[in-house]
């Protein structure tokens, strides 16, 4: 890399406008959505697709929502063309959506695209040149008026050709590419002067799209363009004002946000952000960026994956698991901080409630993701995380405490095998620990009597393979159990719950204990369909870990 790179390289100059208002608005409603990805996506892929695909992503689309679907450069290619024809010969096309195709300003590659759509009962057709300084000078060797020639000459055959098919319903659109490079006067210039020759009217507007073939500033100052040009277009009343970002710097979204808010009523993009080098600015999260303000955005997302697989199909691109909404792991928490906020925000939150989860900025059920993925257990995680998993599979709610306990075993155990842990891995660990505990002490029977008002138990155990009887008294069977065992034990909590609905319900219980022979506190575990007995083997349990931990 160059030391000095202003010696290669310049900064964007800024947009003399002082009296900008875009920085004050609020989006309140969606724009007027194209969807491109049959055509700037599909140029843009390593093999474009075949008109199965496309008609695959054609259907797609439909069923998101779109109204308005660019489907294909028709003069490219004779697939392009054919699935043209075919959408409208085969009456495909749904009464409340209209298709767009593209085609440079070149005479027979006009007529080629008017061709292909003979028969439409609606169409836009999208006309483009490129304005920017260096392609007037490299590209075309053009200057301003001839560029103007080019675009104008061009929209006039559009003129001609519609009146050769009537029974079209015919909208124009016209696009000066690498509008973010192109002077703001000559820009304004060259569209007024197409428009002149369309002659748009409130019941036909044009579409002025303004692209940004390249992004080559930051977002405001593409919203500063849009802004200029959108006061200073001449028949803003019958214009559709429309941005088309690419996404070089990683902006297009802002891009896009910003340029609404400048006065953009349209915005033509991607699925995922497909399209041209790092791609088009990416509808579904401007969308579900819409839907988490509380606008509806007019595009059903709620089955995101599906709509993700079906792309991945079509352009062989993979997803990557990040990708905003959308990724595998983009709903999901490995750190424990993140873990313990998503617990207590999931158990805080009611459905009527406007959405407070923390570190979600959306309810992945929302989008037909469930909550499985929320939370995962690898070395970040805490014992939040790890109580979520219990919890949400096993219907475990662990005493704080005992949290911190069996989270230190988890850490350990992913410390050592460096792997992410499982709710099914988790709970074969907390199994092996707590409910395998039962050695030396195992539970065989009990028989419990109360007579005036102390509790009398008779245990039947096995200690060290013998069996033995032991017999106590208290004022509980714990008490009672825990004098017939007469050991250095105490027991300082005690929580039980039932692990599921219905008579036949097993009950946990959870005890903490403490010796003078450990240090610090211990946990058991007991599981049960009687409580009592789920107690003893709880209090066993710990036992059984006391002696096993032993000083
Ligand atoms: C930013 C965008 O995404 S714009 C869309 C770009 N998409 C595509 O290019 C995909 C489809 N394109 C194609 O299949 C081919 O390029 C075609 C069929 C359109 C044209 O193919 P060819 O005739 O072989 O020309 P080629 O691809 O080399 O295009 C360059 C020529 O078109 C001219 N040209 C480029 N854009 C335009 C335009 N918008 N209007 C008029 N002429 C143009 C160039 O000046 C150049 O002319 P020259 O040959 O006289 O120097
Ligand atoms: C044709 C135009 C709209 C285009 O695709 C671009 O400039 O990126």
């Amino acid at each position: 890399m160059l030391k000095q790179p202003a010696n290669k390289y310049r900064s964007f100059p800024p947009v003399a406008l002082h009296d900008r208002t875009w920085p004050d608005t609020i989006i309140t409603q969606p724009p007027i959505w194209l969807s491109t990805d049959l055509r700037d996506g599909n140029q843009a892929l390593i093999e474009p697709m075949n008109g199965e695909q496309k008609l695959q992503m054609f259907n797609l689309l439909v069923q998101i929502g779109f109204k308005e679907i660019e489907v294909a450069f028709p003069s490219a290619s004779q697939t392009d063309f054919d699935f043209v024809r075919h959408l409208i010969e085969q009456n495909l096309i749904p009464d409340d959506v209209t298709i767009q195709v593209l085609t440079p300003a070149r005479e027979a590659l006009i007529r080629r695209t008017f061709e292909s759509l003979r028969g439409a009962k609606r169409a836009i057709v999208h006309l483009y040149n490129a304005t920017a300084p260096v392609f007037r000078r490299v590209v075309f060797g053009l200057d301003r008026p001839g560029t103007i020639n080019l675009a104008v000459t061009a929209a006039q055959l559009f003129n001609e050709l519609a009146a050769e098919q009537p029974d079209t319903n015919w909208r124009f659109q016209y696009s000066p590419e690498v509008f973010t490079s192109t002077e703001l006067d000559f820009a304004r210039e060259i569209c007024n002067a197409v428009l002149e020759v369309w002659q748009p009217a409130p019941e036909r507007k044009a579409i002025i799209n303004l692209p940004a073939t390249v992004e080559v500033s930051t977002p405001n100052i593409f919203a500063d363009q849009v802004e200029w040009m959108h006061r200073h277009l001449t028949m803003r009343d019958n214009v559709i004002l429309s941005v088309h970002p690419h996404n070089d710097r990683g902006c297009a979204i802002a891009a896009a946000e910003l340029a609404q808010m400048a006065g953009a009523d349209r915005v033509e993009g991607c699925l995922f952000g497909n399209g041209e080098r790092t791609g088009n600015v990416d509808l579904v999260t401007l969308a579900l960026n819409l839907y988490t303000q509380g606008v509806a955005p007019g595009l059903d997302f709620s089955q995101i994956n599906h709509v993700a697989r079906l792309v991945e199909d079509c352009t062989q691109l993979p997803i990557h698991p990040r990708h905003l909404y959308v990724g595998d792991l983009v709903f999901t928490a490995f750190s424990g901080s993140h873990q313990d906020a998503i617990k207590k925000g999931f158990s805080a939150q009611s459905s009527d409630d406007i959405w407070e989860v923390p570190y979600l900025p959306l309810d992945p059920a929302d989008v037909g993701r469930t909550y499985e993925s929320v939370i995962r257990v690898n070395s970040q995680s805490g014992k939040g995380g790890i109580a979520f998993l219990l919890e949400r599979d096993y219907n475990l709610v662990l005493p704080r405490r005992l949290q911190i306990e069996f989270s230190r075993m988890v850490q350990q155990a992913v410390d050592t095998h460096g792997q992410e842990m499982a709710a099914a891995d988790l709970w074969k660990l907390f199994e092996q620990e707590y409910l395998q505990a039962v050695s030396p002490i195992k539970y065989l029977a009990h028989h419990l009597e109360e007579v005036d008002s102390q509790q009398t138990i008779s245990v039947t155990l096995e200690r060290d393979g013998q069996p033995a009887t032991l017999q106590g008294q208290g004022n509980g069977p714990i008490d009672a159990f825990l004098q017939a065992l007469n050991l250095d034990i105490r027991v300082d909590h005690y929580e039980e719950h039932s692990l599921n609905q219905g008579s036949d319900a097993a009950a946990i219980a959870y005890v903490e204990v403490t010796s003078d022979c450990i240090s610090g506190s211990l946990h058991g575990v007991g599981i049960h369909s009687n409580i009592v007995t789920a107690s003893l083997l709880a209090i066993l349990s710990g036992v059984n870990r006391v002696l096993s931990h032993r000083r």
